[in-house]
């Protein structure tokens, strides 16, 4: 199996032309993340919009082209066996001194499992776990920028020195007032402190790499005090020039005109969670330029540890970093568990069918071969709604979720239920076949979305009705729920986004406790639907009619009748109809229709308005 000798100069030839096409991509991908700088400094927002949506197709694009070159100049598809497993150590050659060796053997992986044919391709061709190590990589050259800077304040200069750490990254656009900001944050830091010694190791240590994403950038880095660490991360934004801007304090997302300021540092965030809130999975990839991304994650990791490197890969727009490793995670946890895959609890959906594993956090998606007539929709188009969602700024209110194709699952871990069950509603994307002849039964799934589990927000409802709405905590339990879904559903207003089907079941609530969506075949843009009121009846008819008696186009909405699914138990339909009534009404959604319209792009921030400097020190001295 392994080659003695590296005979074969096409083996050569062929791991450079690999190792070439990935390091184009890696080029024009970051070259594309550190335009983001130029884009905030300028405010361009449809333009980082666009490019956070583009960037997302570059891996495929370069995948096609390297393997295009390879048939081409190398016939690489009929190539033997011999040749391929020197092409593979040739390539672990190319990447001892690579700074982005990780990413190059994925880039591998895709391009030989596109080249080589299934039965022909086995673990010995492509990188089933990492061959080279992300351990302390260094650029050398004098001009490359390290990971990350460590700053040592002492009591005395704090303030200066947050100055520095701002500077140091040379945002081209004037701060408002740098001082005032640096001196927000100082007092922040300091009480996040207390009033602990300083040791001799006291330093902040920040990457060196702004996160952008929509309109923000993101100082990100760490306090280290003696054994303490606390992450944290500095939002900068565009002040927003017009007086009146900072919304209630009760207020969701921070809604900004299209418009550009001098900046400000909007916030200090402070801790895991907030971090964790910043990285969700339900919000849109940075922009962020990075010579070595393992440092990076490794960095993040340091910080938010519970947080799988998958996703942090995820987060920082290396998506198909983010897939592998989530399978090479899966297929661990498989290796290390013994429960078996179940239909998901909850309402069964009419166009997915959802499974999971009880002890793995995530649930796996299979659209159905047939639904029931109310759905008008076919496979393509609600893959196409997923595509949406997942190119556009899911504003932390969409799940994320990975999309895979022919994964084999052991057959011995599914329940015969279920089988049975996927058999029924989607018989042409399963496959039960000892595929690698290792004597083992598999369940193939064609076409699988992979996202984060949540608990759906009519069991968490249901769980509150039925410890009895006179409780506290069960009224407690029903406030928080009803209110965030509200919010959450603004937000994806704020966003351009109509979820269409607006059910308790669709949503779902994360560990964070944020109401977060995830049924997207009935996804509509704001600005593609007709907000409509229900026409008065023209006579006594219509009136005591119970059917639809108007006309009814495709694209019609009529917000006042969501009332009747959404609002049956008295409970839900007082706290909802105090902080969400608006939901109702045509003219709410008509007006934010008109303003996305006009070209202004809202933006919503991944922390509360009570963290920010201009809510906690009075927009008099904030702006
Ligand atoms: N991320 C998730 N976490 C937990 N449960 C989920 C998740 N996604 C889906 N489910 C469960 O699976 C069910 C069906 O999922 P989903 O709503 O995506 O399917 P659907 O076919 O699009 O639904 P519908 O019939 O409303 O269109 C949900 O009602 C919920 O119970």
């Amino acid at each position: 199996m392994f080659p003695q000798r590296l005979d074969s100069t096409v083996a050569y030839a062929i791991a450079k032309a690999m190792i070439d096409g990935f390091n184009r991509h890696y080029r024009l991908f970051r070259t594309e993340s550190a335009r983001a700088k130029h884009r905030f400094e300028t405010a361009d927002w449809h333009g980082q919009q666009r490019a956070q949506r583009e960037r997302i197709e570059f891996y495929d694009l370069r995948v096609r082209e390297a393997s295009i070159r390879l048939e081409r100049e190398f016939k690489a598809g009929e190539q033997p066996m011999d040749v391929w497993h020197q092409v593979k150590l040739h390539y672990i050659g190319l990447l001892v001194n690579h700074h982005q060796p990780e990413l190059a053997e994925t880039f591998f992986n895709s391009v030989t499992t596109k080249i080589l044919h299934r039965s022909y391709f086995q673990n010995d061709f492509i990188f089933v776990r990492p061959a080279v190590s992300t351990e302390y990589i260094e650029n050398q050259e004098p001009t490359a920028q390290p990971t990350y800077r460590a700053y040592y304040p002492t009591q005395g200069n704090m303030h200066e020195t947050l100055v520095k750490l701002v500077e140091d990254f040379g945002l081209c656009r004037e701060f408002e007032d740098l001082r005032r900001d640096a001196g927000y944050v100082a007092e922040a830091m300091a009480a996040r402190l207390g009033d602990v010694k300083l040791r001799a190791n006291f330093q902040i240590q920040v990457l060196s790499g702004l996160f952008f994403r929509n309109k923000g950038a993101y100082v990100v880095g760490k306090i280290i005090n003696g054994f303490g660490e606390i992450p944290f991360a500095l939002p900068i934004l565009h002040r927003q020039p017009a007086p009146g801007q900072v919304l209630p304090a009760d207020g969701k997302g921070i809604s900004s005109q299209s418009d550009a300021g001098k900046l400000v540092i909007d916030a200090a965030l402070f801790g895991e969670d907030d971090l964790l809130i910043l990285f969700s999975f339900a919000r849109a990839y940075f922009m962020v330029d990075m010579g070595i991304p393992s440092a990076f994650v490794q960095f993040l990791r340091s910080m938010m540890p519970r947080m799988p490197r998958a996703e942090i890969y995820n987060a920082l727009g290396l998506a198909k970093q983010g897939k592998t490793l989530f399978y090479r995670d899966f297929l661990h946890h498989l290796r290390h568990s013994t429960d078996k895959f179940r239909i998901a609890p909850g309402i069964k959906g009419m166009v997915m069918l959802v499974f999971d594993l009880p002890s793995f956090p995530y649930v796996f998606k299979v659209i159905k071969d047939y639904y029931p007539p109310q759905k008008d929709t076919t496979r393509e188009q609600i893959k196409g709604k997923y595509l949406l969602v997942k190119q556009h700024d899911r504003v932390g209110r969409m799940a994320d979720t990975q999309e895979y194709s022919e994964v084999a699952f052991p057959r011995e871990r599914f329940s015969d239920e279920l089988i049975a069950e996927i058999e029924k509603f989607a018989p042409s994307q399963l496959e039960i076949s000892d595929r690698d002849g290792d004597g083992q039964m598999e369940v193939i799934i064609k076409h699988v979305y992979i996202e984060r589990r949540m608990i759906p927000l009519n069991i968490y409802l249901q769980e509150a009705f039925d410890f009895g709405v006179a409780e506290p905590a069960a009224r407690d339990q029903i406030e928080r729920a009803v209110v965030e879904y509200g919010n959450a559903i603004k937000d994806m207003v704020a966003a351009n986004i109509f979820p269409g089907d607006m059910l308790w079941k669709n949503f779902g609530i994360t560990r964070h406790g944020k109401v977060v969506f995830y049924d997207y075949d009935e996804i509509e843009y704001i600005t593609d639907c007709k907000f409509r009121k229900v026409p008065t009846p023209r006579n006594e008819e219509d009136e005591m009619s119970g059917e639809v008696w108007y006309s009814v186009g495709p694209k019609d909405v009529f917000p006042e009748t969501f009332g009747p699914f959404l609002l049956g138990n008295d409970a839900v339909r007082e706290v909802f109809m105090k902080h969400h009534a608006d939901l109702l009404d045509a003219a709410f959604w008509q007006r934010h229709q008109a303003r996305i319209q006009a070209g202004h792009v809202y933006d919503v921030f991944p922390y509360d308005q009570q963290k920010r400097f201009a809510v906690m020190h009075g927009p008099a001295r904030a702006g």
